[in-house]
C-alpha cells in the first residue's frame, strides 16, 4: 500500500483529538494528502455502533458484545475508508485503533489480550499502523481535562479509576513490546510542546522511510 497509516493512542483526555487536528493541518500545509478518522465511528454504521458503545445507560454490556462492537466498527472503517485512502497514497491519521481494544477490553477489563487481538486481526485483515503515538499522562490529569470538556460522562469514562489505571499501564506495555512502531510522547506538557514532539518524530520517520 502506498499511503501511511498513523494512529494516536492513550488514556482519556490525553489530547489525541487536539493533536490529530494540528498534525492534519501541518501535513496538509506541507503538501501531503491527509485524512483524519476516529474510532469507534467514522462511517455511518460505525457512528451508530459508537452511540451504543458510549451510552451511559447501557452499563451492563457483556464483555464479548463490547469487544465485537468495537471490532465491527473498525472492520467497517478499515474497508470503507482507511484502505481505499491508503491505496490512493493518503496519510491516514486515526484517533484510536486496535491497541485501544487491547488496552481497554484486554488490560482494563482484565480479560484475554490475545483473544481481543485475534478478533481484531480478523476484523481488519491484519491491517497494522505504520507508526503509533502514545500520548501518555497520569489518569487523574486526563480525567480532570475531560471533566472540563464535557460535564456528562460516557459509558467508558464512568468506569472506576482502577480500570483506567490498568488501561494506562496496558498502553505502556504494548508500546514497550512494539517499540519499533511506537513513539511515546509526554502528554502532560503544554499542547505546543506535545505537538512539536510528535512532528519532530513524524517528519524524521517519514524522511527515513522514503
Ligand atoms: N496539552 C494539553 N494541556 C492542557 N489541556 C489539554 C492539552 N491537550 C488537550 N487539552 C484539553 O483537554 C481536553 C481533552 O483533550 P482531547 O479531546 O484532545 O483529548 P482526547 O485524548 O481526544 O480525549 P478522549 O480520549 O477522552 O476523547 C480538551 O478540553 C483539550 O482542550
Ligand atoms: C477504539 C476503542 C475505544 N475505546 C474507548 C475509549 C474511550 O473511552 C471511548 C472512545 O471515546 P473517545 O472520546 O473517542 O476517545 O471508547 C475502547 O474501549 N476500545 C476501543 O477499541
Amino acid at each position: 500500500m502506498k499511503g501511511i497509516f498513523v494512529t494516536f493512542e492513550g488514556p482519556e483526555g490525553a489530547g489525541k483529538t487536539t493533536q490529530i487536528k494540528q498534525v492534519f493541518q501541518y501535513l496538509t500545509d506541507q503538501g501531503f494528502r491527509c485524512l483524519m478518522v476516529r474510532e469507534p465511528g467514522g462511517t455511518e454504521i460505525g457512528n451508530r455502533i459508537r452511540q451504543i458503545l458510549l451510552d451511559p445507560e447501557l452499563s451492563e454490556m457483556e464483555w464479548k458484545t463490547e469487544v465485537l462492537l468495537y471490532a465491527s466498527s473498525r472492520a467497517q472503517l478499515v474497508r470503507e475508508v482507511i484502505k481505499p485512502h491508503l491505496h490512493q497514497g493518503f496519510v491516514v491519521l486515526c484517533d484510536r485503533y486496535i491497541d485501544s481494544s487491547l488496552a481497554y477490553q484486554g488490560y482494563g477489563a482484565e480479560k484475554s489480550v490475545s483473544e481481543v487481538w485475534k478478533i481484531n486481526e480478523w476484523a481488519t485483515d491484519g491491517l497494522t499502523p505504520d507508526r503509533t503515538y502514545l500520548l501518555d499522562l497520569p489518569v487523574e490529569l486526563g480525567q480532570k481535562r475531560v471533566l472540563n470538556r464535557n460535564a456528562k460522562k460516557d459509558r467508558m469514562e464512568l468506569k472506576e479509576k482502577m480500570f483506567h489505571d490498568r488501561v494506562r499501564l496496558g498502553f505502556r506495555e504494548i508500546a514497550c513490546k512494539e517499540n519499533s512502531r511506537y513513539c511515546v510522547i509526554r502528554a502532560d506538557q503544554p499542547g505546543e510542546q506535545v505537538f512539536a514532539d510528535i512532528i519532530d518524530d513524524l517528519m524524521k520517520w517519514i524522511s527515513f522511510r522514503k
